[in-house]
């Protein structure tokens, strides 16, 4: 999947001058990026949602009824059960799917315990897995979740992490994420994808990033690279 010449602004705002970047097809995509640099407008323009300019070309992306996104504040009656609300996301499947392992033991381990609570009653983490949980279950070839892993502990974290990667690598479905978690990237077989300056400052894996950066830990390597855009 690729993109190029992407350019936005919301009104006088500009937020892409001419993006170029590539998504892989066969390992997790993680958009990292600063607050505000853009990730959640990427995903919504992927998505379909946010219309960008004519110059931009996207290629070999799923169109929108392919593609399930999980917002970063996804809302839902607040009245439904957990239960109701994994029926619901069921019943958009228009064939029964197959459930990874991951997805078992995270259904086993976190979610069974809340099936009969109402979604207002909820913990901010409790919700967060829940909407990635019954995001996951849907039957789509492109996956996107924005910041799947805000408000959780880093149980459930690491948890929802591998329910993530078994997208890819047991599904064999596509699957574009954001991220602030930096620390987690090291044990990801994951393609970076930072933005920054309106740009795609880097992409690749975990150590090339490093590398860029010459450095090894993460945190300074992403210090680095924003001061570098900023200067
Ligand atoms: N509908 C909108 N109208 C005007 N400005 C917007 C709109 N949506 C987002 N923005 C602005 O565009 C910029 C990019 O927002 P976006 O949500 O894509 O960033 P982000 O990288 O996902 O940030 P974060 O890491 O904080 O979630 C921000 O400065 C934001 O205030």
């Amino acid at each position: 999947m690729e993109i190029k010449h992407l350019n936005f602004s919301y009104k006088n705002k500009e937020i892409f001058a001419d993006l170029n970047t590539k998504f892989t097809d066969d390992q997790l995509n993680v958009i990292i990026g600063s607050n505000g640099a853009g990730k959640t407008t990427l995903l919504n323009i992927i998505y379909g949602f946010t219309k960008a300019s004519s110059d931009l070309a996207m290629t070999n992306f799923p169109s929108m009824p392919n593609i399930i996104y999980k917002f970063q504040n996804m809302t839902f009656f607040a009245e439904l059960t957990v239960k109701q609300v994994i029926n619901f996301f069921k019943s958009m499947n228009d064939h029964a799917i197959t459930i990874t392992d991951s997805q078992t033991r995270f259904y086993n381990e976190i979610i069974k315990e809340l099936l009969n609570t109402k979604l207002r009653l909820l913990s901010g983490g409790e919700y967060q897995a829940v909407m990635v949980y019954c995001t996951s279950i849907m039957d789509r070839e492109l996956y996107l979740f924005d910041e799947p892993l805000s408000e959780v502990d880093s149980y459930i974290e690491n948890l929802l992490l591998e329910l993530i990667v078994s997208l890819v690598v047991e599904k064999k479905k596509k699957v574009i994420m954001t991220l602030h978690q930096l620390n987690k990237l090291n044990s990801l077989p994951a393609h970076i994808v930072f933005v920054g300056n309106k740009k795609c400052i880097f992409q690749g894996d975990f150590s090339q990033m490093l590398h860029a950066a010459d450095i090894d830990d993460i945190e300074i390597a992403f210090k680095k690279m924003r001061q570098a855009i900023s200067c």
